[in-house]
């Protein structure tokens, strides 16, 4: 109802997410700054609401450090809004911060790179491996939750540089019968991982694969995959063949690109895997 929107003083729009414009805004009773989705579904379908309302019990789930923290949702049924109140992450999308590397010719230096690729790889751990505990039975179940748009858009950081993982608009928990493989035909071009062109099955390899060409981009300011239309685009995907990181990245920081950029989805790390990467696992403790 309107009345819990009362409660918030809204200041600038700062971007705008998968489903709408997202908003700063101000808590009145403590002055505490957050950040506000706001989507007009007037115009939705019913499926799209179905995945808006999935998305908003996946978040409400999903406690980490390395995920955007969901505070609460309001419904204004007159105006045909819904607002999801969302932590602030002051440094803004990790698109932007490769945008202005860029423009400036400057390269993200291998340790910044390797502690967002941890918080990344924590992330998706939670996502794919994270359980539900059920908090009367204590019966635990497995999240297996896909992100499926894994990009720099959708990668956000706090005012201590903390990565935060957000927009999980696309996303979709497994149920049983599911476990195994999702079906899926969603995705950004750049990051659609090879399964997912050759309309075969969406699975946590896929998220993988995105965060390969994720952690690519941060080094070479330019996504691994460039193409001017969708088949020529998907053509080398499928190839799967990238160039070398620029030379100031280390052997191992290729290595780790290059396992995650792997045609068959078997071949790519898990993020159990990748967790055991000493690099990996020196920068996690370090974030404890
Ligand atoms: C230019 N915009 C920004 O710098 C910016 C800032 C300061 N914050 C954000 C975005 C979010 C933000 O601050 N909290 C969020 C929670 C969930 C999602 Cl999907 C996005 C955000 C953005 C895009």
């Amino acid at each position: 109802d309107p009345l819990q929107l009362d409660g918030y003083e809204s200041l600038e729009s700062i971007g705008s997410g998968s489903y709408g414009l997202i908003r700063k805004v101000k808590r009145k009773e403590d002055g505490k700054i957050l950040a506000r989705k706001e989507i007009d579904y007037r115009k939705m379908s019913t499926k799209e609401k179905e995945q808006l309302v999935s998305e908003v019990n996946i978040l409400k789930d999903l406690k980490h450090p390395n995920i955007v923290e969901f505070l609460e949702r309001v419904i204004d049924r007159e105006n045909c809004f819904i607002y999801i109140l969302m932590e602030y992450c002051e440094g803004g999308d990790l698109a932007s911060v490769i945008r202005r590397h860029k423009e400036l010719l400057v390269h993200i230096g291998e340790e910044f790179i390797w502690s967002i690729m941890t918080q990344l790889v924590l992330a998706l751990h939670e996502c794919h491996c994270g359980m539900v505990i059920n908090p009367d039975t204590k019966q635990a179940t497995p999240r297996l939750i896909l992100h499926r748009d894994l990009k720099p858009d959708n990668v956000f950081l706090d005012a201590k540089k903390n990565v935060k993982l957000g927009d999980f608009g696309l996303s979709r928990s497994l149920t049983n019968s599911q476990r195994t493989f999702a079906q899926t035909y969603v995705g950004t071009p750049f990051y659609m991982s090879p399964e997912l062109i050759s309309d075969s099955l969406y699975d946590t390899k896929s998220d993988i694969w995105s965060l390969g060409c994720v952690v690519f981009e941060m080094c070479a300011l330019e996504p691994p995959f460039l193409a001017d239309t969708q088949e020529e685009l998907s053509a080398k995907i499928k190839l799967g063949r990238i160039p070398m990181l620029p030379p100031q990245y280390s052997q191992e920081l290729n290595n780790v690109v290059r396992a995650m950029i792997q045609v068959n989805p078997r071949k790519r790390p898990s993020t159990g895997d990748l967790l055991a990467n000493p690099r990996i696992k020196i920068i996690s403790m370090q974030l404890e």
